[in-house]
């Protein structure tokens, strides 16, 4: 048998206290794997989920526990409902809020005044958005507290720091246009590899050559942006041959700031639901 993962440092409140999620869908069941991954023990864990289907039986083996009903206290609630749902999931945890039981929500939208309304005043409340990436480890998740929450944003790190990298914002206005950017991003990078793959197609590729191009490339592209200490500007530079194929390519994706002006105003599309679903 493996040995269970070390605590990773930050997470001891939790291991110690308890953790409640309320949702376990695909982005807080990503958030799920990653704290167990970092050596969270499955008895700190108790999930909050009418769907759980086939996972319940997963959780139960590790020693979490599923219900509807969460235990009398935690360390802290992470809220992974879909923000149309919050009104009617949120009374399910509302009794465990106080200044010591930190509120984490990652619905999209949904400002800290709507928690701050619901929960015991005084309640420590993050809000974060991370991204689908964390199901490898490798998301990025913003976060902003209310006052009370200041002093447990570095356990919100933690939490979030387990499925990849954690940004502070600096207001709670950013996070719409975070959202829009790295909440949602992941799609627009999954659309590309569909639209670089319909594009080797019309080019007379087979179908199944031209996604697996596509996907590589997009997949590898990103690795060696993540890994380079170049700019994305020189990574697309040292691709680009003078007069050569490239450039040729890149006159047509950059003529006229066509795909910034695209890229423009796909995220202010997706800013301006935010916003919205913020009421
Ligand atoms: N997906 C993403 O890329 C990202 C999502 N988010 C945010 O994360 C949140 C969850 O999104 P996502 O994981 O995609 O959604 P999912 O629908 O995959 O997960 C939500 C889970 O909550 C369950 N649920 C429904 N009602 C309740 C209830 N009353 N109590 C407890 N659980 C309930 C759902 O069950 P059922 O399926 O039956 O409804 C589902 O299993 C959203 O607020 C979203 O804005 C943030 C960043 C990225
Ligand atoms: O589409 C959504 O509303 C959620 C929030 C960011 C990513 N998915």
């Amino acid at each position: 048998m493996s040995e269970p993962a070390k605590l990773a440092a930050g997470l001891e409140p939790v291991a110690a206290g308890g953790l409640v999620l309320l949702g376990c869908g695909k982005m807080g069941g990503a958030m799920l794997d990653g704290w167990f991954a970092a050596g969270l023990p499955g008895a700190a864990v108790h999930v909050v989920d009418p769907a759980l289907g086939e996972r319940a039986a997963a959780l139960t083996a590790r020693g979490a526990r599923c219900g509807l009903k969460p235990p009398d206290s935690a360390a802290a609630v992470v809220v992974a409902v879909k923000p149309q749902l919050l009104a009617e999931a949120l009374p399910a945890v509302a009794p465990l809020a106080g200044p010591r039981t930190l509120f984490m929500s990652i619905a999209a939208g949904a400002p800290l005044s709507y928690f701050e309304a619901r929960l015991a005043a005084g309640t420590p409340i993050v809000r974060a958005m991370p991204n689908t990436p964390a199901a490898v480890g490798r998301g990025v998740t913003a976060l902003f507290a209310n006052a009370p929450g200041k002093a447990l944003t570095p356990l919100a790190e933690a939490l979030a720091g387990a499925v990849g990298e954690t940004v502070r914002l600096e207001s709670e206005a950013q996070m719409d246009a975070v959202t829009a950017v790295s909440g949602s991003g992941p799609a627009y990078v999954f659309h590309m590899i569909e639209a670089l793959a319909a594009a080797g197609v019309a080019e007379g590729l087979p179908e199944e050559l031209a996604m697996r191009l596509a996907r590589a490339t997009v997949t590898g592209a990103g690795e060696l942006a993540h890994g380079s200490p170049l700019p994305a500007s020189a990574l697309r530079e040292a691709v680009t041959s003078p007069a050569g194929t490239t450039a040729a390519g890149l006159s047509v994706l950059m003529g006229d700031g066509a795909l910034i002006d695209l890229m423009r105003r796909t995220v202010a599309a997706a800013a301006a639901r935010s916003r919205e679903l913020g009421g």
